[in-house]
This record gives C-alpha cells, structure tokens and sequence, in this order.
C-alpha cells in the first residue's frame, strides 16, 4: 500500500506544500498517502492551549504532553516510526533518510515554543520507534520546515517517485561523496566552455573524469566525508587522484 506520512502541528497550513508538485502527483498515483493534523484538536480547554512554563525556569515556552499523547494515540499507526525534529537530534542524512523509506510510514511531531516535553518521546516509544533528529547546525522556530525537507528526501527515495530511477542513485551523497559538476548546451558560453571530455564520446574517460571531480569537490568542500569513508571506497585509481 501507499507510504504514509502524518504529521501534527499547530500550523497545518505550513505544510501545505507537501500537497504539491513530486509529492501532490506521488499522491495522486496512490504511492504516498499524507495526512497533516492541527495539535489543537486534541487540547482538552477553551483556549486550546498547547503550551506552558518550563519546569526549573529559562525564557521561552515547553509544549504540554497531554495533547501531543492524544494526538499520536489518534494519528499513530502502531509501530510506526515517531520522527521529532529538534536542533539536539541526532543528523539526518541520506542514509537515514533511504533506512525510512524502507518502512510502511512516518509520523511526524512538529515542536514549537522551546520544544515538547521530553517524556512525549519516552511515552511514544512504547508504541514505536522514536527518532530526534537534526536537519542542520541551526536552529528553525519549529519544526515545520524540517518536516519539509524530510519529507522530499525520503519520499523521492520511494519506487515510483522519481521518473529517472538513476538520477536518485547518483545523487550527492548516494556513494558518500559530493557530485561534480553538471554542464548542459552550449559548450561554449560567455567566454566559458564545458570540460572537453565531457565532449569527447569517451565514455570511460568520462566516468574517471567526474570521479575525479566528486573526488576533488568532497576533499574541498566536505573533508569529513572523506574521512568517514570505509577503507575500500577509495580505489588505488582514486588514491592517485
Ligand atoms: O531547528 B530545528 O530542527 C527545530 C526543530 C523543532 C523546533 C521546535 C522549536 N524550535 C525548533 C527547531
């Protein structure tokens, strides 16, 4: 059946995009099937309030646990994964994101204010898998726009998503490496041209030239990925590079 993605906010019209475009037309077809629900829903006073003073004092708000447990009690299908965004998560990466595409579905916890209270975490996962997790060394208001983006990373991984199957598995990152550059007509603009192998029909010569770029690119930009590699990723061709 479909992959599907809920999640619960207090401001469900953030989400609107995931009704567009790759995920709208993903959803059209059947592949993915998403929900995105209003905290509010679940609070139990007139104000509807989902917030309150942190315990042991700090500025700022701590999002109440009631509603949040009433809410994935509701949303949750057992055993699906909790995902919470939160700049004290562990990273997401690509490897992560291809381990949940694998899976039935995700359910996401989007915080606001300072957070939710801690134990909404400990609470769910009795009933699932529970991730935090960071999307980036910075800190968002909430974590609406982290669910956006973790969204279209591992719902493109889904079969069917993408058009061009290839074109996911020589994504940047896919081999833990950055892609080289891209170059399209004309081979000649304002004064710069295209690399002339790429002009060449040698299509081995080619594949060593944009391996060598990846190469040089990570070394450049990402030191850490290179060094995270596993021993044999690198070919003594690589080495040489
Ligand atoms: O930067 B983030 O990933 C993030 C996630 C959740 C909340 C909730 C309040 N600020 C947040 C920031």
């Amino acid at each position: 059946g479909p992959y599907s993605v809920d999640v619960v906010t207090i401001f469900p019209e953030y989400l609107a995009p995931l009704r567009q475009s790759l995920l709208g037309k993903a959803a059209e077809r059947g592949l993915v099937a998403v929900g995105v629900h209003d905290l509010r829903q679940w609070t139990d006073d007139v104000h509807r309030t989902v917030d309150d003073a942190p315990y042991g004092g700090g500025p700022g708000m701590v999002m109440r646990p009631e509603p949040w447990a009433r809410a994935l009690e509701a949303v949750r299908p057992p055993g699906t994964r909790l995902v919470v965004p939160t700049p004290a998560g562990r990273p997401f990466t690509q490897a992560v994101a291809a381990e949940w595409a694998a899976e039935p579905g995700l359910v996401f916890a989007c915080g606001r204010y300072e957070g939710i209270d801690q134990r909404v975490a400990e609470w769910a996962a009795a009933s699932g898998p529970v991730s935090e997790v960071s999307i980036g060394d910075y800190v968002l208001a909430g974590g609406e726009s982290a669910v956006l983006v973790m969204v279209e990373a591992v719902t493109r991984l889904l079969p069917g998503v993408v058009g061009n199957r290839e074109s996911v598995e020589f994504d940047s990152h896919a081999d833990g490496l950055l892609e080289g550059p891209s170059y399209t007509r004309p081979a000649s603009w304002r004064g710069l041209d295209v690399p002339p192998v790429l002009l060449s029909g040698d299509h081995a010569a080619i594949a060593r030239w944009r391996r060598a770029e990846s190469l040089r690119r990570t070394a450049a930009r990402r030191p850490d990925l290179l060094a995270a590699l596993p021993e044999d990723a690198l070919s003594p061709a690589d080495r040489a590079e």
